[in-house]
């Protein structure tokens, strides 16, 4: 084992989905699962394949199309949660299975209502069964982070004996402070010394997760569970771009520790994994967020332009922001100059259908507005790949909203080469235009967020819409995309994104696993 390696564990799959309106449909997944293969991540939390045909289905399909990275599902020390794991990772050519089960008092006795002599015994038949499927399993002390420290000992030695390769020491309420977890992580790595890894996962509920994960790499630990722009369950979780670029940029305090992240993709998957989950980071947010390497005031930008380094600590091409890109796009550009500013924005695994569409678009859009940007190259190309599956295509919207009329719209649509066609009248424009498709399909959505941003600047700006839409009654939420120039049109192509992907995760399940939702 390499000692300086820091091993990369990404949970946006799986601790992230668990931000609240952050789920993701196995298509969407799939991409984000690709992306951070690319990004060099070592184990990929796909899912926790018990939780729903939809996670087993994930983590499945994701086992099967990954190759480089560890797919790793969640899940608790129940067999049947085992077994599952064990099933969905099994496609995969590097596998883990992670269990865990909480070591804290106030869990153990008020959650789980167990002794601590039952949780020890439960954790290591979990971990025993585990190995049954995979010989890679990691075990988790759930709220480690307000565990004993004696009776943490007795399960890590417990379940190494029982075979755990990876032992996790999550601050699952991110309650500890950086020298306080510091402490205890060298304590427990010293402990622990080769017998098995030692990680960390920590909730940013003070605003610590990445001061707590730095902290700990410092004493010890050898694997930290991260995730792309910090998601996950309430404050979210240690970012993976921070703790990353934290550990790169300050060699002169992490010395010869290192991660396999290949940074200049961290702003691409930044983009991507904000696009499907429709959760934008802070425009402040540190590495990835739009403001993170632009210099407002004059004394600011007289010292840059004098000298880069006066105020940044890292260059934007390092984490992939491209600054002053020198190909600029415009109506007389053609499909090279286009194919290039793809390339240039890192984009590799774009199919000849999803560049032609995207090309197509572009040229109607540089027909009105004047400057075409890298975002929105950008965004022309992703709404493409996450808008393939178009079961429900959009052809034509007409809408009338008058402060004292009628609210209307008149929607065409296409579906099995069939042309449809209604009109109908609403509380207001969007209105209309739900209730107009929704008789139109047949299905009706239940409209749970709705957001819209602008790509870039000027009046002329597209317009991205993000819908989170349900289509049965308290069931999982389905995510829609739309770009346009005209927000309403957006706010159309965004309503029936989230119905096709609806329709697309049904038919995917029924074929696959013989499970409706
Ligand atoms: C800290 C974390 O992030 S943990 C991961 C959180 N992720 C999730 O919860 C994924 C989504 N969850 C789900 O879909 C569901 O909760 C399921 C499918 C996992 C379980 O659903 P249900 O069987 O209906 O149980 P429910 O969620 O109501 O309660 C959890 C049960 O698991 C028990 N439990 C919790 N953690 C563990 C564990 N690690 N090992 C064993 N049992 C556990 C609880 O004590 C409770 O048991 P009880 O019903 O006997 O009181
Ligand atoms: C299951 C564990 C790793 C977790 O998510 C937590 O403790 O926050």
């Amino acid at each position: 084992m390499d000692k300086n390696k820091i091993i990369v564990f990404d949970t946006t799959l799986r601790d992230g989905e668990q931000s609240p309106g952050c789920s993701m449909n196995t298509d969407e997944k799939i991409k984000v699962a690709l992306q951070l293969e690319k990004l060099g991540v070592d184990v990929i939390e796909a899912g926790f394949a018990a939780a729903s045909p939809g996670d087993f289905d994930a983590v499945s399909q994701i086992a099967k199309i990954i190759k480089n990275s560890t797919i790793c599902s969640l899940s608790r020390a129940i067999d049947n949660d085992i077994k599952q794991a064990g099933l969905a990772v099994s496609h995969a050519s590097k596998h883990r299975i992670h269990t865990f089960i909480a070591t804290s008092p106030i869990h153990m006795q008020y959650k789980l209502k167990m002794t601590p002599d039952e949780v020890i015994k439960r954790a290591v038949k979990a971990v025993q069964y585990a190995k049954t499927f995979v010989d890679d399993v990691e075990f988790s002390c759930e709220d480690a982070g307000r565990s004993e420290i004696p009776f943490l000992k007795e399960v890590i030695d417990a379940v190494i004996e029982a075979g755990a390769k990876t032992i996790n020491l999550p601050d699952t309420v991110g309650y500890r402070l950086p020298t306080e977890l510091a402490s205890m992580i060298k304590e427990l790595s010293a402990y622990t010394g080769d017998r098995a890894i030692i990680s960390v996962h920590n909730h940013n509920d003070l605003g610590l997760a990445t001061a707590n994960t730095l902290a700990s790499v410092l004493n010890g630990a050898r694997q930290i569970e991260v995730t792309i722009n910090g998601l996950g369950e309430r404050a979210g979780n240690s970012a993976l771009e921070e703790a990353v670029m934290a550990i790169k940029v300050r060699k002169d305090i992490f010395g010869d520790l290192y991660t396999n992240i290949n940074t200049p993709e961290l702003y691409a998957t930044s983009r991507l994994v904000a696009t499907i989950t429709g959760v934008e980071p802070q425009q402040n947010k540190a590495i990835v967020g739009k403001n993170a390497f632009t210099h407002e005031s004059g004394i600011h930008q007289d010292g840059v332009l004098k000298h880069q380094e006066t105020y940044e600590i890292m260059r934007p091409e390092d984490v992939g922001v491209i600054k002053d890109s020198t190909l600029i796009l415009g109506k007389h550009s053609g499909r090279a100059a286009f194919k290039d500013k793809i390339a240039q924005l890192g984009f590799d695994n774009v199919s000849e259908e999803e560049l032609n569409n995207a090309f197509e678009r572009f040229k109607v859009l540089a027909d009105k507005k004047k400057d075409i940007t890298d975002d929105d190259v950008r965004m022309l190309i992703t709404d493409e790949a996450l808008n393939h599956d178009k079961i429900f295509d959009l052809v034509g919207l007409q809408i009338s909203d008058c402060s004292n009329g009628l609210p209307m719209a008149a929607v065409t649509i296409k579906h099995n080469n069939e042309i449809l066609k209604d009109a109908a009248l609403g509380d207001g424009t969007m209105d209309a235009i739900f209730k107009t498709i929704d008789r139109l399909t047949g299905y009706s959505g239940q409209l749970k967020d709705y957001k819209v941003v602008s790509v870039s600047e000027g009046k002329d700006s597209l317009a991205k819409v993000t819908t989170r839409v349900s289509f049965e009654e308290n069931s999982q939420t389905f995510v829609g995309h739309g770009l346009s120039i005209d927000t309403m049109l957006a706010t159309a192509k965004a309503y029936l994104g989230a119905l096709n992907s609806y329709l697309s995760q049904k038919d995917r399940l029924t074929k696959n696993c013989g499970h409706q939702i």
